[in-house]
């Protein structure tokens, strides 16, 4: 099956900001076959589909969450991450089967196609019920069983044996569309011998590793009492970035930790959203750059953010530092746009296949109208989409070259009755 999709302007994300005006892009077995201006030279297609003057850019990819935490979106907020997480949480999460965890995830996905997101990120626990929902709904996914260490040596044994069972079986599934990783949740709640344990289980399925890591001060001072080192130096002694790494927040890392990380070339995933929500502070993104560092975004769980908007996490990462830092030119619109799509691809490992738009690559791309008040005079394509547009612009989602919104309607997942359940799900857990 070939489409070919006309009249766009095409943000390839690849290199500089050069958007191509008036182009179009062909699609053939789900992969980008064709990028160009001239009709006369497009290869035949068997259906074309007119764009209208849309932008036409890769998808989000949100390279760090907790999707059927949606079932606890505004459910205790205000408060510490601590607090937060043993306090409400977990005692919430501790009820949490199968069937919350595939409406939530279920509403997650809804929410984030309806947002642009083409890839995600999602550390949790009934996972084969999340990779189910990413094989029905056409979503690219990097999925992982979150493990945390804290209970009984049988529980810890059989976290572990369902964290490996899942990242071995489900591995390249869903036609490619599922990756996954191992996960142990954070330095503070796993300990270090089952950190090396989960470690030599990634080794042997040659799989990434993802945690949380140098989330809040109080993390970095837990970590020093227990193990005479921060959080980084401690992961670094253990092992763990000698693997592919993708660590989440990394809020409070020295300028000698960012070398660290830069030397081990570990993949960052900032949650601006979640990090301001719950008073965790603001990682220093733009010295992670100037080291060479390409860090990625993410919007945590829907509980501590309180959405899955990948854009205003872009549009955090754009503004929030030049705030902090008194300095308009740091995070330039253009590499915020860049901590979406194409870092997300490598902070996912996934830089082979998405991220960009060009020749070869998966057919993973939205589309965003320039139409309403706010996106008029449409001259800057990468300010508009950074500092005017909302989610609600999205017109189009493809991943595979598949359809999974047009013109905002929803095409492999049934809103109405997603929405329903997980409600239905909620309240079967609230006490
Ligand atoms: C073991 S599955 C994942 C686990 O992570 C918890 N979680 C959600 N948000 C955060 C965060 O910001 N930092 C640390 N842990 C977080 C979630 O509630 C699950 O229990
Ligand atoms: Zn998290």
């Amino acid at each position: 099956m070939k489409r070919l999709f006309t009249h766009a302007h095409i943000l390839t994300m690849i290199g500089d900001p050069k958007p191509i005006k008036d182009a179009s892009l062909l699609v053939e077995d789900g992969r980008i076959a064709w990028i160009g201006t001239q009709m006369s030279k497009a290869p035949k297609a068997d259906e074309v589909i007119d764009l209208k003057g849309r932008l036409l850019l890769p998808g989000w990819t949100n390279t760090h969450g907790h999707a059927a935490m949606t079932l606890l979106r505004g459910f205790a907020d205000d408060l510490p991450l601590q607090t937060w997480l043993q306090e409400h949480m977990w005692p919430l999460e501790a009820r949490f089967k199968g069937e919350q965890v595939r409406w939530g995830t279920a509403l997650a996905v809804a929410e984030m196609i309806r947002g642009g997101t083409t890839c995600f990120a999602d550390m949790y626990d009934h996972m084969d019920e999340v990779a189910q929902v990413v094989e029905e709904s056409g979503i690219r996914a990097s999925l992982c069983r979150g493990v945390i260490g804290l209970g009984t040596k049988e529980e810890r044994d059989r976290k572990r044996r369902e964290a490996y069972q899942f990242a071995r079986d489900w591995h390249g599934k869903a036609e490619g569309r599922i990756t996954t990783m191992m996960s142990p949740h954070a330095p503070y709640t796993c300990p270090p011998t089952y950190i090396d344990e989960i470690l030599a289980d990634a080794t042997e399925l040659d799989l990434p590793v993802h945690i949380h890591l140098a989330e809040t001060r109080a993390e970095v001072e837990q970590n020093r009492k227990d193990y005479g080192v921060r959080p980084v130096e401690h992961l670094q002694k253990l092992g763990v970035f000698n693997r592919p790494t993708l660590v989440a927040h990394a809020v409070h890392v020295t300028e000698e930790e960012i070398d660290v990380l830069a030397a081990h070339d570990v993949k960052i995933s900032h949650n601006p959203g979640s990090n301001l929500k719950l008073g965790s502070g603001i990682a220093p993104i733009p010295a992670m750059l100037a080291k060479g560092l390409r860090p990625s975004l993410g919007t945590d769980g829907a509980a501590s953010n309180n959405n899955l908007d990948l854009l205003e996490e872009i549009q955090l990462a754009a503004q929030i530092h030049k705030g902090v830092t008194m300095d308009p030119e740091v995070v330039p619109a253009y590499t915020a746009l860049q901590m979406g799509t194409v870092f997300g691809a490598e902070a996912l490992f996934l830089e082979e296949e998405i991220g960009t738009l060009e020749v070869g690559k998966k057919a993973d791309f939205i589309t965003v109208a320039l139409e309403a008040p706010h996106m008029k005079p449409a001259h800057g394509w990468v300010s508009l989409l950074v500092y005017s547009a909302s989610r609600n612009d999205v017109q189009d989602v493809f991943v595979d070259g598949r359809p999974l919104m047009r013109n905002r309607e929803l095409l492999t997942i049934d809103e109405e009755k997603v929405i329903h359940e997980a409600v239905r799900a909620f309240q079967m857990i609230v006490p």
